[in-house]
């Protein structure tokens, strides 16, 4: 009986095809798993015809409604997986075939398609201008080490006519897709080693022999990162009954890597720029370390309710909804896990309160003590060094580095302010209160006396986190192989945290891996985005040294984004509502529109607009409500873990973004005057990158500062 297959491209268009046609999918492909060869070349229903002029001989078409064709690489060397690669309309059909030609990467063994035709009718044309430019992109690139890293003959004729990244972009939908990979990375700069290292090998099976195998079963055996072989006729049921989610079947070879290696000697860290899939990758690592079947115990976490119940939803559909492993994972934020120990231990331990309370607490040591410290200063001083580095008694705090903090402090300065924690602590005690960072401090306390309760802890948007929340999970689990992953992007910081990751416990020298492929946004939106973070430095997420955006690219290409300045908010929310009436005639379901702004109130003010202009909107505070259908309105803090087809954000004027508020001034302290500003800019940066085929940024006045100034509108 014949095998069969899917590749990601068949996938591409599956969730939008018409009801009658994915019933003709599924028809013809149990066809696939009930016939020998012979019956289902004689089959009259499934008409399975090979393709005249196809520049791949292998190329069969084969009936799926009377319009609609589905093509199929037929295997012609014996082997027995048969391959649906596309369905598509009849002369479509016949059109997109000819032009394919499927090959197997001589570096990396997995199958590859090229559009063949357009590869040889456009190679000639860039020849012709190769003659007169002034240097060609791969110049510095031998033949030779092209070819080790899998760049086949038509390819490298095409390569050698390359001038320049755009040239480049043009040629990525017909390229193969594991040498198009290659190239990209030489192009944004990386070494044939580093290429070879991080395309070639992590897809090159380890037995490779050293002649490639031809045999097609073979080859799509290594192409799991595009293609997905049928296991049986449940699993084809399944497949093609519920939404395709490319995620949890076509991963990466990085994510791959990252996920489903065995084991790992200790702590491992993920990063990488938006969109990355970091998220996929640790749900990935969840499911491996489930499957080990020895019941231990996974605490999943994130940064927000809703960032969690996101986790929770995915997690469930990654494992087939299978309770018995998913009981075996806790999904929740730190402050819930740490809540729940110290519950746990003490019901009536005491509650923490929020950053309003504290604020009113910070301003009544102040007038008590008649100190020379703001309210603000204090606050941030006992935030950042004493619940930083968990000082417990004046000695350590007199002791203590105060790495980070812009002004000097003497002993006798010292004891002033460790008078006003010891006042904050006695109020908040007497209240019958506590923070939430007191809550961790008290949950690590614990844990540390009790012993850890998870075999393993998963972190996700690990950026964020204080270090009194990773001594929380640093106690959670014991020292030791496969304890710690944490997946995160120190460009997108937006709370107010500083860590040194190797001081808490957490050492991930050794196994740090980065992500670099967005499959969230196009290239004009990442590259834009890119640009707001481009005058700062971003210190990395274990906080030694400095991360960098350089080397992300993005799949998909699309529109550059657009920037709009409107005389006042009235003529801004008008155009907005101008512009999404313009996305949902273009297709856009409201649903996938996100409108975001760095206050609720200018939120208010743009829902009201749109409901008059007769547009449905839904206003999300933490969770999307289910079965919610709207234009989904956020602020820049709530946008973290949402996507939508097009972003509009609004209100990104001089006075609002950054929020002055919100940054501390520099005659009060210069470097956390710095840190505020960086936290900003990283929060318009976050509400932009969610964003995957459309951006619009707006505002009224002058425009944010943040906003680069050459950006092309
Ligand atoms: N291998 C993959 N194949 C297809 N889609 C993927 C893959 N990996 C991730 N995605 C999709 O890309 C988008 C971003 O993924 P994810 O949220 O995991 O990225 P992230 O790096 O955690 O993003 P951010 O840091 O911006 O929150 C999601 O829509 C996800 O489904």
């Amino acid at each position: 009986m014949p095998r069969l297959a899917f590749a990601n491209s068949f996938w591409d268009g599956y969730d939008s095809l018409e009801k009658p046609i994915r019933a003709g999918v599924r028809k013809a492909m149990a066809k696939f798993q009930a016939l020998t060869v012979a019956e289902l070349n004689a089959d009259k229903g499934l008409h399975l015809e090979s393709v005249e002029q196809a520049r791949d001989p292998r190329m069969r078409t084969i009936r799926i409604t009377d319009f609609w064709r589905g093509v199929v690489l037929a295997p012609d060397d014996g082997s027995d997986v048969f391959l649906l690669v596309n369905v598509l309309p009849h002369d479509d059909a016949y059109t997109w075939a000819t032009k394919r030609l499927y090959s197997a990467n001589t570096a990396t063994r997995a199958l590859e398609v090229r559009n063949a035709v357009a590869l040889d009718e456009l190679t000639p044309l860039y020849e012709e201008a190769a003659r007169t430019a002034p240097e060609l992109l791969f110049a510095k690139v031998s033949d030779g080490t092209l070819r080790e890293l899998g760049i086949d003959h038509q390819v490298l004729r095409a390569v050698r006519s390359i001038a320049d990244k755009v040239q480049l972009e043009a040629f990525a939908t017909l390229l193969p897709e594991d040498q198009l990979e290659v190239l990209q990375y030489l192009a944004e700069g990386f070494s044939p080693e580093e290429v070879y290292r991080d395309v070639v090998a992590v897809r090159r099976p380890a037995d490779a022999p050293a002649e490639p195998v031809e045999d097609l079963a073979t080859v799509i055996a290594n192409s799991t990162a595009r293609i997905r072989l049928v296991t049986g006729p449940q699993d084809l049921e399944e497949m093609l009954e519920q939404p395709f989610a490319a995620w949890r079947v076509f991963l990466h070879p990085s994510q791959r890597r990252v996920a489903y290696r065995t084991s790992y000697g200790g702590p491992v860290q993920v990063t990488g720029g938006p969109g990355t899939g970091k998220t996929v990758a640790a749900l990935h690592r969840v499911k491996h370390l489930l499957g080990r079947d020895d019941g231990s115990r996974v605490l999943l976490t994130t940064f927000t309710n809703a960032l969690a119940a996101g986790l929770r939803e995915n997690l469930a559909l990654l494992l087939d909804s299978d309770q018995d492993l998913l009981k075996r994972v806790d999904i929740t934020t730190v402050d819930a896990y740490a809540s729940s120990v110290v519950r746990g231990h003490d019901a009536g331990a005491p509650q923490p309160v929020g950053d309003r309370e504290q604020r009113q607490l910070w301003g009544n040591v102040v007038k008590r003590l008649a100190l020379p410290f703001g309210e603000q200063f204090l606050a941030q001083e006992y935030r950042h060094v004493v619940l930083g580095q968990n000082l417990r008694d004046l000695d350590s705090y007199l002791a203590a580095s105060r790495r980070g903090r812009g002004t000097a402090l003497g002993p006798w300065r010292r004891k002033l302010v460790w008078e006003a924690i010891e006042l904050f602590e006695r109020l908040l005690r007497e209240r019958g209160e506590t923070t939430h960072l007191g809550v961790c401090a008290r949950a690590a306390d614990l844990l540390r006396e009790h012993g850890p309760a998870y075999r393993h802890v998963v972190v996700d948007e690990a950026q964020d986190l204080h270090p009194a929340q990773w001594r929380v999970l640093r106690a959670a689990v014991a020292a030791g192989p496969d304890d710690l992953l944490l997946t995160g992007d120190p460009h997108q910081r937006i709370y107010d945290s500083r860590v040194t990751l190797g001081s808490l416990g957490v050492q991930t020298t050794g196994r740090s891996f980065r992500l670099r492929v967005n499959y969230r946004s196009t290239e004009e939106i990442l590259a834009w985005s890119a640009r707001l973070l481009a005058p700062v430095t971003v210190e990395a997420m274990d906080g030694e040294g400095n991360d960098s955006l350089a080397g992300y690219r993005s799949l998909l290409h699309g529109r550059r984004p657009e920037t709009v300045g409107c005389a006042s908010q009235q003529e801004e929310v008008s155009a907005l509502a101008e512009q999404v009436r313009e996305w949902i005639a273009d297709g856009v379901a409201p649903a996938e529109i996100g409108v975001c702004a760095r206050f609720n109130l200018t939120l208010d003010k743009a829902a009201d607009h749109l409901k008059a202009a007769g547009i449905p909107v839904v206003r999300v505070k933490g969770q999307i409500p289910p079965g919610a259908d709207g234009v989904q309105l956020a602020t820049m803090h709530a946008m973290k873990g949402l996507e939508f087809r097009a972003v509009a954000v609004i209100g990104v004027s001089a006075s609002v973004v950054p929020f002055a508020r919100e940054i501390t001034p520099a005659e009060v302290d210069p470097l956390q005057h710095e840190a505020d500003m960086l936290r900003e800019r990283c929060l318009l940066f976050v509400a932009c990158t969610r964003a995957r085929e459309a951006l619009r940024v707006s505002w009224s006045g002058e425009a944010s500062a943040f906003i680069p100034v050459t950006a092309g509108a």
